[in-house]
């Protein structure tokens, strides 16, 4: 019977290595019912290493492998109600669409009519429909990737994985089936496993992220959560652009960082603690040289469409990058100011757990 309250998948101290080297570390994560999820990290971190261990392609290590509260270590493949779309989507060339789409399902050895229904079904939803004659040599590659994921979708997996599905596509197509498969998680409610290295991808597509690196996930939460508060310098470099500076906590609420002290929104560090100061260039606002909170001199600036990119540093040699709707004067001082709660303060070797635990105790001070 399934149970809404625990998570449909659930690792918990996966480890996996190939000889002497540790490809995942004590990977624990949930992932519950209907929601849409992404592995994010740079590439050999470990991610297909994980999809490939919840669809039961690779054996891990240590650990356990939970599927609707049930251990599935030793499940093979074709028994999970977990299916899986590849890199390069691994169409059959020598079967048409509709054929390719309903392989999966032959194997099972459904009746023929069942299997046309539900090919059918699975084309439509991928906006396919009038597409199961066509050979996959005929069509684009926008249009295989759908097929892939029609493929899939046709076994009514319970979770889907998918692995870097729109790495092959060009920009505008992959924005396009961004929004498409969004829309298609919301409408049939079942959990997906995305993984890819584009953190725009990420944060644009997903309810939760886990951010990895190493074989190890460094932190999980919502978009938001980790863009506003990452947890240490990888996931703040990682996800999205910022100025990160070195600095010291003076007391709860105070940092110094350019020899000057500024009110901010983090407490919890040691007086006068060694800590790293996030300003996303996006909070940072130009005003005149005498009205700055910092001062710094304009190196450089590109002109990004909607904004101005403008590379700036301060006495201390830190670089600013600084996003502006209007230009600068290369060579010249600039003042920039920001609001106290856009300053955000990492201790240097905080785990997530930590984090998390600081957070909970200062959030409603
Ligand atoms: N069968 C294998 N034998 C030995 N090493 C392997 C094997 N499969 C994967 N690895 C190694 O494990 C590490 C993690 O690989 P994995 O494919 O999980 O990374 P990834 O994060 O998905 O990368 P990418 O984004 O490039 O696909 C890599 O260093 C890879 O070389």
């Amino acid at each position: 019977m399934s149970d809404n309250t625990q998570p449909i998948i659930r690792l918990t101290n996966i480890c996996k290595s190939y000889g002497d080297q540790q490809i995942l570390k004590d990977i624990n994560l949930e992932l519950e019912a209907g929601k849409f999820y992404t592995l994010l990290g740079p590439s050999g971190c470990g991610k297909t290493t994980i999809l490939r261990t919840i669809a039961g392609f690779t054996d891990a290590t240590a650990g356990q492998v939970y599927f609707d509260g049930q251990v599935i270590n030793e499940l093979p493949a074709n028994q999970r109600q977990v299916n899986t779309v590849f890199q390069d989507y691994a169409l059959f060339p020598h079967l048409n669409v509709a054929e390719n789409v309903g392989f999966g399902l032959k194997l099972h050895k459904i009746a023929k009519a069942e299997i046309e229904e539900r090919v059918q079904k699975a084309l439509a939803l991928v906006q396919l429909a009038d597409f199961g004659d066509r050979e996959i040599s005929e069509i684009s590659g926008g249009q295989q990737q759908r097929v892939a994921i029609a493929r899939a979708l046709v076994m009514q997996p319970k979770v889907l994985l998918l692995d870097e599905p729109l790495s092959a596509l060009d920009a505008k197509l992959r924005k396009d089936m961004q929004y498409e498969l969004r829309d298609l998680q919301q409408r049939l409610g079942i959990t997906f496993l995305f993984v890819t290295h584009d953190q725009e991808e990420a944060l644009a597509m997903s309810d939760e992220i886990f951010v990895m690196n190493n074989g190890q996930i460094l932190q999980g939460g919502t978009p938001v959560d980790i863009y506003d508060e990452p947890i240490n310098h990888f996931v703040a470099n990682f996800i999205g652009e910022s100025n990160i500076i070195p600095g010291k906590m003076r007391k709860d609420y105070t940092v110094e960082f350019v020899g000057k002290t500024f009110e901010c929104a983090d407490a919890g560090m040691r007086p006068n603690e060694a800590v790293e100061i996030v300003l996303r260039p996006e909070d940072l606002d130009i005003v005149p040289a005498d009205q700055g909170k910092l001062v710094v001199t304009v190196d450089s600036q590109l002109f990004r469409g909607n904004y101005f990119e403008i590379v700036a540093y301060d006495n201390d040699q830190n670089e600013w990058l600084v996003h502006s709707t209007n230009p600068a004067d290369e060579g010249t001082p600039i003042g920039l100011t920001f609001d106290p709660q856009d300053i955000h303060v990492m201790r240097l070797h905080e785990t997530e757990a930590a984090f998390d635990a600081r957070l909970e105790q200062y959030e409603d001070d």
